[in-house]
């Protein structure tokens, strides 16, 4: 691993840190500012679907019900709350908590674990492609789990709290939920092999965390938190803040805000599922709109496939009425970032 010294000289001379703006500035920066407005005052709730864990993953009939409910779910909105998941409130309490005081460290100690220019693991904001990208109201700090190869979680010096045992605790466990939930997902479509989606999500799995803080913002009717976008992941779980809405998701042309659920796990489909599936579960497009006077604290886990398997539609899913929708894909995440940032969607071309 490279000494924080040198890690910090290879770092972007970044944009300003939104935290840094939203109290210094009583109008963002033009390169914020959506032309258009974030379309809209008020949003309806959409009511996400909340299946429990538990029951899913028994053999009762109960358990058939959330199958199916599982189905229906992934097939239309592409979100579910999933309670009854195992996972601690007290833990999960301790993971915001750490991810608030490391957001709360003063700038210089933070910039000891800034994002490289060519990398995107770190701290830091969007990375800047074009000069008509709008930004996004938001910091974040991402580390890679896995591979293990590719971790370098020390890079946050202090590592209050066991920060890093406590993201790998949490990550364990969710790969343990999302172990369950391809299984599950592969029953509901009454697929003979019911291994078939964790088969391509394989063995070495990438697994990307990101801690999302999202400062109050002066002008949440012109300013996103996050712009549109679906994953480039094959499920994504996310610990929203207990407190404050933000998430957004698209449904029928209208945007929909996903309710708070404390300590449920808010999980979505992502595009490599919706590849998979051959198009029958739907990667939601999403969003995360600003709060003028509250920040916002998230913490998004990506479970994405091995970077050597083949992810394609799966054999059981594609038959005359319903041909093969997308071509195969070998590493989808390589190349998602870029064509994300010019605004086409990644899973379109490979659209057949
Ligand atoms: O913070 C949120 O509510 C959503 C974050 C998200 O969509 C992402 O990190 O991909
Ligand atoms: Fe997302």
């Amino acid at each position: 691993m490279a000494s924080v010294a040198a890690s910090h000289a290879r770092v972007e001379s970044l944009a300003k840190a939104v935290q840094e703006l939203s109290t210094n500035a009583a109008t963002p920066p033009e390169k914020y500012i959506l032309k258009d407005g974030i379309g809209g005052t008020a949003f309806p709730v959409l009511e996400v679907p909340v299946l429990d864990l538990s029951l899913l993953n028994s053999s009762s009939p109960e358990g058939e019900k959330e199958v199916e409910k599982l189905r229906l779910a992934f097939a239309s909105c592409g979100y579910i709350q999933v309670v009854n998941h195992g996972i601690e409130d007290s833990f999960l309490d301790q993971v915001h908590g750490v991810t608030k005081e490391f957001f709360s460290l003063p700038m210089e100690e933070k910039m000891k674990c800034a994002r490289p220019k060519d990398d995107i693991d770190g701290y830091g904001n969007d990375t800047v492609y074009s000069d008509k990208q709008t930004l996004d109201w938001n910091d974040r700090l991402y580390l890679v789990v896995k591979p293990e190869t590719q971790r370098k979680l020390k890079v946050w010096p202090q590592n209050p709290n066991n920060f890093s045992e406590l993201l790998l605790e949490m990550t364990a466990k969710l790969e343990k939920m999302n172990k369950i939930l391809l299984r599950a997902m592969a029953k509901s479509l009454k697929l003979k092999d019911e291994d078939c989606f964790l088969k391509q999500y394989g063995e070495n799995p990438i697994v990307l965390s990101r801690f999302n803080l999202y400062p109050p913002c002066p002008r949440p009717d012109v300013v996103l938190a996050a712009k549109p976008h679906g994953d480039a992941s094959a499920m994504t779980y996310l610990l929203q803040d207990k407190q404050v809405e933000g998430l957004q998701t698209l449904k029928d042309g209208q945007w929909y805000r996903v309710p708070i659920i404390p300590n449920a796990m808010v999980v979505n489909v992502g595009d490599q599922v919706e590849i998979m599936s051959n198009g029958i579960f739907k990667s939601p497009i999403h969003r995360v709109v600003t709060n003028p006077n509250k920040e916002r604290i998230t913490i998004a886990i990506f479970c994405t496939p091995d970077a050597t398997s083949e992810v394609g539609p799966a054999e059981g899913l594609i038959d005359e009425e319903r041909p093969k929708l997308f071509n195969s894909v070998v590493d989808y995440t390589g190349n998602y970032f870029k064509s994300f940032q010019t605004g086409k969607r990644p899973i379109d071309l490979l659209r057949i």
